[in-house]
């Protein structure tokens, strides 16, 4: 259970430009809720998921992991347990390393033997064994230069890299949006395999309203620092795009204003 409780976000407090990016933002996730985060822009959708990533400190309100008030633990320690993969293909994994190095970093996450051990046997094993589920052909490729892949190949091996631990809260901004569609797709389908084995609490920002509805078993939608809408079940597996944008302008009063989500 991940627990955002009355979560406020203020920057530039105090001054001309102060912005309240998230404004008591309440949101639950149960075990295993895929969970897809659509929105204006500016509506806070990225600022909730860096505050639940510790980037910065919030305002006011909690956050718990589980029964784990995590609200003032720093970024690098929630990083034990919560994976995220964003926008930028450049982002996750180091392109001057290998692939193996990059998945053994990701393996070793938090360990203190993380760099000195060398590969073992039984750990390339495993890594072919993972690679050859993206269904791309990696599992050929251990030792190729992570910068030598492409965009798609790089945000695989990224969301792949990210799982490896099975963290309790995957969360993902707008992690396809830097593709083509085609490939795009791809991601998207292999995000739906890597997290649905086992079942990973998720958080995913998408501007795509198809995707947003097709994946996962939830959507909220944000507007102005708040969570508006929160639909799930039979009521969300009936709508439409258009019955969603519809009651995003009830909830809201406002039409949606985002430019990408609407060229999508
Ligand atoms: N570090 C920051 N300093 C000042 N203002 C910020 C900062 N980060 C975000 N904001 C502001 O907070 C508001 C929410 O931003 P956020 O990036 O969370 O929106 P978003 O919903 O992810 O939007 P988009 O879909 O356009 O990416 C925006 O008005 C933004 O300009």
């Amino acid at each position: 259970m991940i627990t955002i409780h009355n979560v406020t976000k203020v920057f530039n407090k105090g001054t001309v430009n102060e912005k309240i990016a998230l404004n008591q933002v309440n949101l639950e996730l149960s075990p295993g809720d895929f969970v897809t985060v659509i929105g204006s822009n500016g509506a806070g959708k990225s600022t909730l998921l860096n505050a639940v990533a510790g980037n910065f400190e919030i305002d006011s309100g909690e956050i718990y992991i589980e029964d784990k008030n995590i609200t003032n633990l720093p970024q690098y320690k929630r990083a034990q347990f919560i994976s995220r993969v964003f926008q930028d293909p450049m982002l996750g994994t180091a392109g001057s390393m290998n692939i193996e190095e990059n998945m053994v970093m990701a393996l070793r996450r938090g360990s203190r033997l993380r760099l000195r051990k060398a590969i073992s046997h039984k750990e390339r094993a495993f890594f072919r064994e993972e690679l050859r589920k993206l269904g791309l052909g990696l599992e050929d490729r251990l030792t190729t230069r992570v910068s030598l892949l492409s965009g798609g190949q790089r945000q695989a091996l990224t969301l792949l890299m990210a799982t490896l631990q099975n963290p309790k809260l995957l969360l993902l901004d707008e992690h396809t949006a830097a593709l083509d569609p085609k490939t795009a797709e791809k991601v998207l389908d292999l995000t739906c395999r890597v997290a649905d084995n086992p079942r990973l609490t998720t958080l995913m920002i998408t501007h795509n309203l198809h995707h947003a509805l097709s994946v996962g078993n939830r959507t909220i939608m944000m507007h102005e620092g708040r969570v508006i809408l929160d639909i799930k079940g039979e009521k969300r597996a009936n709508i439409t795009i258009e019955h969603l944008l519809g009651m995003f302008e009830e909830a809201s009063g406002a039409k949606i204003e985002n430019d990408r989500m609407l060229l999508a």
